[in-house]
């Protein structure tokens, strides 16, 4: 096959997202849903924070009675709830308590001087001083996350700032994950001559959780076109998504391709890219079929550029389509042939700019190539890089 039947990363990716669509939602509770995909857009259910309230351990008073002694009429905590201030009078008050009616400003403690009658509060004072105002982070019916949206930790937060304790989320993408080669051994094992270790089961099992995807199935596929075949039915049965290492490729012992063309369908093979030329795409009935090449990098690279955005289509994710990109100064010389190379990279940031530095070995059984690297940058194919120009380089960010 010549390599202008290569087909480009920009095609294989409408390919495999064309007819994507979300799957079902569920509600967990808030607890659960860390790394979860919103299915519902969340309104504002009450205003946080819910009262005016003081920033600093002080003072609360009428700003307009700054500049002389105010007696201490009471002393309010975080969780009280405080009485009228009395006119002419201030309130002891810590962070969180809630101004007393009549207050309008807060003074902390280090600037006023205590004296017997009461303290001596310096003019002149702004209204709303130290004071965190009802509402000021989100007020009762306005948007407070849109579906569509990860979960991290602050939005976590954010959320139980509001009393919600449950949320709708996009079921997570069931998938399984089969690797072949007779060649392969599980850690533990002794190896007998010209056998070598699993490395990509460990990698993906990794991997494509923190892509959102629920492994159910992982398993060693012996290579014979009947086992080959009989694992993808069982798999295709039972998951959204089946991922396959190794046997993509033209070797006699290659039968992915064959076995996902007599069970499904085949819509892609063989990219223009380096590494993960041999990646095939295709589908069995409603699940989707990625096979990711066998060489690790290849694996892994695959893994970042087809697996993250099919699995976040999977879950409604939209910022999940595209890894995201930052420009860098290269610190290597590269030049490609016909094939765009995504070079795997560790960024500095030196001199109000990043730098990309690649590992020298690039071979696509290199893996160790890819254990500090942060971020792929992209060579575009027929092109050379020196020292010094600037690359785009996709950030390897789950
Ligand atoms: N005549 C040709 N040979 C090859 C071509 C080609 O175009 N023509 N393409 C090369 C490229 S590029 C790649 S990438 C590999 C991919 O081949 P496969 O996807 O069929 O993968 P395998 O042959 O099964 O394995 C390749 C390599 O990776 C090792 N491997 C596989 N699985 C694992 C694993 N789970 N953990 C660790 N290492 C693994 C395997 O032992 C092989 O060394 O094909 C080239 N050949
Ligand atoms: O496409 Mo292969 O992954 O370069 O070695």
């Amino acid at each position: 096959m010549a390599d202008s039947d290569m087909h480009t990363l920009e095609q294989a990716l409408a390919a495999l997202l064309a007819d994507v669509a979300p799957l079902s939602t569920e509600r967990v509770s808030l607890a659960m849903a860390a790394g979860r995909v919103l299915a519902e857009t969340l309104t504002a259910q009450l205003d946080t924070p819910p009262f005016d309230n003081s920033a600093m351990d002080g003072y609360a008073l009428r700003a307009a009675d700054a500049g002389r002694v105010l007696p201490v009429s009471q002393r309010i905590m975080a969780g009280d709830a405080a009485a009228p201030l009395a006119a002419n009078s201030c309130a002891r008050i810590f962070t969180g308590a809630p101004l007393p009616a009549g207050a309008d400003s807060v003074v902390m403690q280090e600037q006023v001087e205590s004296r017997d009658d009461g303290v001596y509060i310096p003019a002149p004072l702004a209204q709303g001083n130290s004071v965190r105002t009802r509402g000021r982070e989100i007020t009762c019916g306005e948007t407070l996350i849109e579906a569509g949206t990860r979960l991290n930790s602050a939005a976590l937060g954010f959320i139980a700032g509001q009393g919600i304790a449950e949320v709708a989320v996009t079921r997570r993408p069931r998938i399984a994950l089969l690797s072949t080669g007779d060649e392969l051994k599980m850690p533990g094992e002794t190896l007998a001559p010209g056998q070598i270790y699993n490395s990509n089961r460990f990698m993906l099992s990794d991997l494509l959780p923190r892509f959102g995807a629920e492994l159910t199935r992982v398993e060693h596929v012996a290579d014979t076109s009947q086992a080959t075949r009989e694992a993808l039915a069982r798999a295709a049965a039972e998951t959204d998504v089946v991922v396959t290492t190794g046997g993509v490729s033209v070797g006699e012992a290659d039968h992915v391709r064959d076995a996902l063309e007599q069970l499904g369908q085949l819509d892609l093979w063989r990219l223009s890219i380096r590494p993960g030329k041999p990646l095939a795409l295709g589908r069995i009935g409603d699940t989707r079929f990625v096979g990711l090449a066998g060489n690790p990098v290849s694996a892994f690279v695959g893994a970042w550029l087809f697996l993250r955005p099919l699995l976040g289509a999977l879950q409604g994710a939209a910022a999940m389509s595209e890894l995201p990109r930052i420009s860098a100064r290269a610190a290597f010389d590269t030049t490609t042939a016909a094939r765009s190379h995504y070079m795997r990279v560790a960024l500095t940031f030196e001199g109000g700019e990043y730098h990309a530095h690649a590992f020298a070995d690039q071979d696509s059984s290199i893996l160790r190539s890819c254990v500090q690297a942060d971020a792929l940058a992209v060579i575009p194919a027929n092109s050379s890089v020196s020292v010094g120009d600037i690359v785009s380089c996709l950030r390897l960010e789950a």
